[in-house]
């Protein structure tokens, strides 16, 4: 390596040396040069080395080597140089104008760095001098903005610690608010709690007492409904079981005066507090022409030209009610063909007859009841057409009707009166109707509907106990006349066999009530041989014509109007016969029972109004059947053109 800078220079004598001490100086000087010398020899040794190597190395770059040697020299004569200058150092003059110059030229660079600093310190005052006025404008605007932002901060954050009080407060009061409320809430906790398990408690005691009072007012409500029913039984059997009411139908408004049969004024019958006796003014032909006659018919009510289908079946529901208690009813209306018996049992939309309405008081009664008992509806419906029985309800088989033998016709269970009346609807459109000389529509075969109610108790000391009522509904084929009507060949069968069948139904009803052997010897006293027993309910509706025309056999239907009547009231004096002869106690089971037997005894008639055995009625027995109902008098027509018409 070459000789370095760093160590040739550090090797120069101190130049701060005191002058008085120049004798050990000098001494060490020369220790110093001594030593330099010897590394002197040592370094040209290496650069000798050295050399050897660099010429060795450069034959590839010459002019690297010669610059090398350059330095080198140039090295080597500055090395020279202090050496010289370290010989003369033996000088003492030499040391001290050494010295001397070294204080020197430091003096000269002290001075350079006073005067350089100093120019610099009256740059820097020209300097402030020139900006001086602007700096301070702007430093004391730069103060001012400051000190307005400081203030402006400082009030804002006297607002906020405000602000921040004011929050503070507020939570404290909601904190507070809402301990007092939480305070509150357990308490009004603890009140309801204690007010509901009061109430609860009261609850209970009202509950038992609600109970106890519905057990009273049940058994109260129970004894009432029985005696309401022995009331109404009593009442009915006053009336009798069988029970027989004239309609007379209006005629149309056009019809001349002198074709009208005269009924004379309505007049209270020996049966009625309503229209119930008939005085019938007739003429026959005597010797010496026209004679006039007045034969007078008593009944328990008669139904005016005025009269509604709504007031017949008012008078006509305690006996639908009866079947509904239990009771086997039969109500038919009779008389010759176009009276009006059609009208009567099966109405039409505007003006529904007995067995539609009938119908929906059963429906409403076991709605109403529903409660206290459960119903059991069924329907069935055959025709009795020259003594066969066809079950209505079976679809006709290859155009013909079904015939059953008696007492085997379908029962159908009906859940509402929509479904009946539908049933019905259907039922009569397989009728057997013609038109004849006297009704266009007229039926050829008795209609039968039949309507089986059980009714089974749900409460109290009856449950279970199961009572089945049969309503027997009919709508008898016209009587009439076969020399009058003009009738032939297959109408003129019908005829007869239909006045037979009236014939056998009279002698039924007043064997029932003189209580000899009954005839069931046609099919439609055996059809209705349940209805037409003893103990069993009878209405016989007797339908007058009004047409002079018809005069003969309108007195022939009275006459066996009169008939039934009659047998009702052998019945009842058979009944009060019985009554009498039983031990006093039995027959005090209330005190209508003994005014039944005065009633009957006396031959007084009972009184068959509506406010009388109004006990037994309910809203319902009133209603008018829905509507959409259909004609059923329109059905016979559909009948008598449609394809099952006339097929057997
Ligand atoms: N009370 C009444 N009010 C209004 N019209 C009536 C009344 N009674 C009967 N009619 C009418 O008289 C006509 C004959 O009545 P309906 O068909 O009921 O007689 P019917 O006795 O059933 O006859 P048939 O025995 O021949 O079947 C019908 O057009 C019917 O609408």
């Amino acid at each position: 390596m070459y000789l370095s800078q760093e160590s040739s220079t550090s090797q120069e004598p101190e130049t701060t040396v005191a002058a008085g001490s120049g004798d050990r100086i000098v001494d060490n000087a020369i220790l110093h040069l001594d030593q330099k010398l010897d590394q002197l020899d040592a370094t040209v040794r290496d650069f000798s080395k050295d050399l050897n190597e660099v010429v060795i190395g450069a034959d590839g770059d010459v002019g690297k080597f010669l610059s090398a040697i350059a330095d080198t020299m140039e090295n080597m004569d500055q090395r020279l140089r202090g050496i010289e200058k370290a010989q003369n150092f033996n000088n003492v003059e030499y040391q001290k104008e050494y010295i001397k110059e070294q204080l020197e030229a430091k003096i000269a660079d002290l001075e350079r760095q006073v005067e350089s600093q100093g120019a610099q310190v009256a740059d820097c005052k020209k300097i402030r001098e020139s900006a001086g006025p602007d700096v301070a404008a702007g430093r004391e605007e730069e103060f001012r903005q400051l000190k307005e932002r400081l203030e402006k901060e400082k009030a804002r954050a006297d607002k906020a610690e405000e602000r921040k009080a004011i929050y503070e407060a507020r939570i404290e009061k909601v904190v507070e608010d809402r301990d007092m409320l939480a305070q509150h809430y357990e308490a009004a906790l603890r009140e309801i709690e204690d007010s509901n398990a009061n109430w609860r408690d009261q609850f209970q005691e009202s509950q038992e007492a609600r109970d106890g009072i519905e057990a009273v007012l049940r058994e109260t409500i129970e004894r009432e409904q029985e005696r309401r029913r022995r009331l109404f039984d009593e009442v009915q059997d006053m009336k009798g079981s069988i029970r027989v009411m004239a309609r007379v139908r209006p005629a149309p408004s056009d019809t001349p005066e002198d074709e009208l049969m005269d009924f004379g004024q309505p007049e209270r019958g020996e049966f009625s507090e309503h229209w119930g006796k008939l005085n019938l003014m007739t003429t026959r032909k005597g010797l010496t022409g026209d004679v006039a006659n007045v034969k007078t018919f008593d009944f328990e009510r008669i139904f005016g030209q005025n009269d509604t289908n709504e007031v017949v079946f008012d008078e006509a529901s305690d006996l639908a009610q009866s079947a509904v208690e239990g009771k086997k009813v039969c109500i038919f209306a009779y008389g010759q063909t176009g009276s009006g018996k059609s009208h009567t049992m099966l109405g039409d939309d505007e003006s529904p007859g007995i067995i539609p309405r009938a119908i929906n008081m059963i429906f409403r009664t076991a709605e109403d009841d529903a409660m206290s008992y459960r119903y059991k509806i069924e329907l069935s419906v055959t025709e009795i057409y020259q003594d066969t029985v066809y079950d209505l309800l079976q679809q006709p088989r290859g155009g013909k009707k079904v015939t059953v033998r008696l007492q085997q016709a379908t029962w159908e269970t009906t859940a509402s009166q929509t479904t009946a009346l539908d049933m019905l609807r259907q039922a009569s459109q397989h009728r057997t109707v013609a038109a004849t000389s006297a009704n266009e529509q007229s039926s050829r075969s008795h209609l039968v509907l039949t309507i089986r109610i059980t009714r089974e108790a749900l409460i109290d000391r009856r449950v279970g106990q199961t009572t089945t009522g049969t309503l027997n509904l009919v709508d008898l084929a016209g009587s009439e006349r076969a020399a009058a009507t003009g009738a032939t060949g297959k109408q003129m069968r019908e005829g007869v066999a239909i006045n037979s069948d009236l014939m056998n139904l009279n002698l039924v009803i007043t064997a029932l009530g003189s209580g000899t052997r009954v005839p069931y010897d046609s099919a439609l006293t055996k059809a209705l041989k349940e209805s037409l027993t003893q103990g069993s309910r009878t209405l016989m509706l007797v339908m007058v014509s009004p047409f002079k025309k018809d005069q003969s056999q309108t007195v022939q239907t009275l006459e066996k109007g009169a008939e039934a009547t009659r047998a009702k009231l052998a019945s009842v004096a058979r009944a009060n016969r019985k009554t009498s002869a039983l031990p006093k106690a039995a027959t005090q089971t209330s005190g209508a029972s003994s005014s039944s037997s005065a009633v009957a005894a006396a031959g007084t008639p009972t009184k068959p109004s509506s406010s009388q055995s109004g006990s037994s009625r309910t809203p319902a027995h009133r209603a008018t059947p829905s509507s959409t109902q259909s004609s059923f008098a329109n059905r016979k027509r559909m009948s008598t053109t449609g394809k099952t018409g006339n097929s057997v």
